[in-house]
């Protein structure tokens, strides 16, 4: 990607509005250049309206900075570009690769230079302090700009950055047919809804025929619908109900005529785009900026969202936790109401053992519980080896009344023995 220096001679200190519209140096309008995307459909003459604006704004010591995104173009370029798509990417070889015909190739070199897009519009953005204009030329294919997602990307990238408008150039020489000229509009009003930028429809070649047709049906339906009823096709029946339709939209438009070939024309063009710059500044900076913030706010909201479910799932874990706690706590109390306090530390231990989560003793009245890392609960004025101890003095004496019993048991039993014993051998020693 080359970034020569743009060829424009150096700028006095004259503002681009001033210069174009013949306006006093003294009204300052923004410092940054406008971006200018010149789009139109293949022949209309984007990149002839690219070198006459170049030349007309650099005879008025105004600085251009140009870019080229039509990887098609062959030979030499016909104005000064500072950046060129063709310097990264090869769309013939795209064709080969990816098996694509010209159109899908372009469409494909489009999405892939705006990959890098977001760096070229950092680099615009410094370029656009050091230039009075920033003029970018487009491939015809213009469904870029209406559907594919390079167009888009294009659009955000620069007005995110620069006062950025649409300079869309019209073959008026073709449009003399009204159902061409409806089909014109159709694309100029997606484009326009689809990128929602200041606009500017510039009908070229009005060296070969005037644009002032074109202005009265935008103007005058009925002028409109009186070219419409020469045409005796179903196409016609909807160009005229589409005109009622555009109406509003043919209202907010700046039309321009010009013709690149002779230079007709450039002042005005040159006038359209710096109020549309303005246009810019002052609708659509504001709209961007609130939807910036907005996105901002949104971005915001989830990555809370997240923390509150981080947070709500600890909790949850944590409460399971203290759930089996207050299990145990309520078995251990019934134990104890039952007077076995052997089998309240068992059930302690069997659940958590020794010093984990939770011990405690629900016979202790006067205990003081204090947390433990959340979690446990623990008498603070007893010890561990008070149930241990506990544990000790109750086996032993548990253990001697087993035994006690036991030996009670053995002797009552060997009792019975011998008398078992001494009855029978009293029977054998009775005299016969
Ligand atoms: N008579 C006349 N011819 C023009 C004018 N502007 C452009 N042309 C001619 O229209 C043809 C197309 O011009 P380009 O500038 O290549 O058009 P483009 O829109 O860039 O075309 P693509 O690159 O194919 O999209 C060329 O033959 C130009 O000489 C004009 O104002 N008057």
């Amino acid at each position: 990607m080359s970034d020569a220096a743009a060829p424009a001679p150096a700028a006095e200190p004259v503002t681009a509005t001033a210069a174009a519209a013949g306006q006093s140096s003294q009204q300052q309008p923004s410092k940054v250049a406008p971006a200018v995307l010149v789009i139109g459909m293949a022949g209309a003459g984007k990149s002839m309206v690219m070198q006459r604006l170049s030349s007309h704004l650099s005879e008025n010591r105004l600085k251009t900075y140009g870019i080229n995104l039509d990887p098609a173009v062959v030979g030499d370029l016909s104005f000064p570009a500072n950046i060129d798509i063709r310097d990264t990417i090869h769309y013939k070889k795209l064709m080969e690769e990816h098996n694509l015909g010209p159109n899908g190739a372009i469409v494909l070199s489009l999405n892939l230079f705006t990959t890098q897009f977001d760096q070229l519009s950092n680099l615009l953005a410094q370029r656009a302090l050091e230039n009075d204009f920033v003029l970018i030329d487009t491939p015809g294919q213009i469904e870029i700009f209406t559907w594919s997602a390079g167009g888009a990307i294009i659009c955000d990238a620069l007005a995110s950055r620069l006062p950025t408008c649409v300079v869309y150039v019209v073959d008026t020489v073709r449009c003399q047919n009204p159902v061409t000229f409806m089909s014109n509009m159709l694309y100029t009003c997606s484009i326009l809804y689809k990128t929602q930028l200041p606009f500017v429809v510039v009908f070229n070649k009005t060296d070969i025929v005037k644009h002032d047709f074109a202005v009265e049906w935008m103007r005058d339906f009925e002028a409109f619908e009186e070219a419409v009823s020469r045409e005796s096709s179903y196409t016609s029946g909807l160009a005229r109900s589409l005109s009622l339709v555009l109406d509003e939209f043919y209202s907010n438009l700046r039309v321009v005529g010009i013709s690149a070939a002779r230079g007709d024309g450039m002042n005005d063009l040159v006038e359209a785009i710096n109020e549309a710059s303005a246009e810019f500044e002052r609708d659509y900076r504001p709209k961007l900026e609130q939807l910036r913030k907005e996105k901002e706010a949104e971005e915001a909201a989830r990555q809370q969202a997240q923390l509150n479910k981080f947070a709500a799932d600890k909790n949850a874990g944590m409460k399971v936790a203290m759930n089996l706690s207050d299990a145990a706590t309520a078995v251990s109390a019934a134990a104890g109401a039952s007077g076995s306090r052997k089998a309240q530390v068992k059930l302690s231990k069997i659940n958590y053992g020794k010093g984990s989560h939770e011990e405690y003793d629900s016979d202790d009245s006067d205990s003081a519980y204090t947390p433990r890392d959340g979690l446990s609960y623990m008498n603070e004025n007893e010890e561990d080896e008070d149930d241990a101890d506990d544990d000790e003095a109750e086996g032993d004496e548990y253990s001697t009344a087993e035994e006690a019993e036991k030996e009670r048991l053995q002797f009552e039993s060997f009792k019975s023995f011998l008398a078992s014993q001494n009855a029978s051998s009293a029977v054998a020693k009775k005299p016969q």
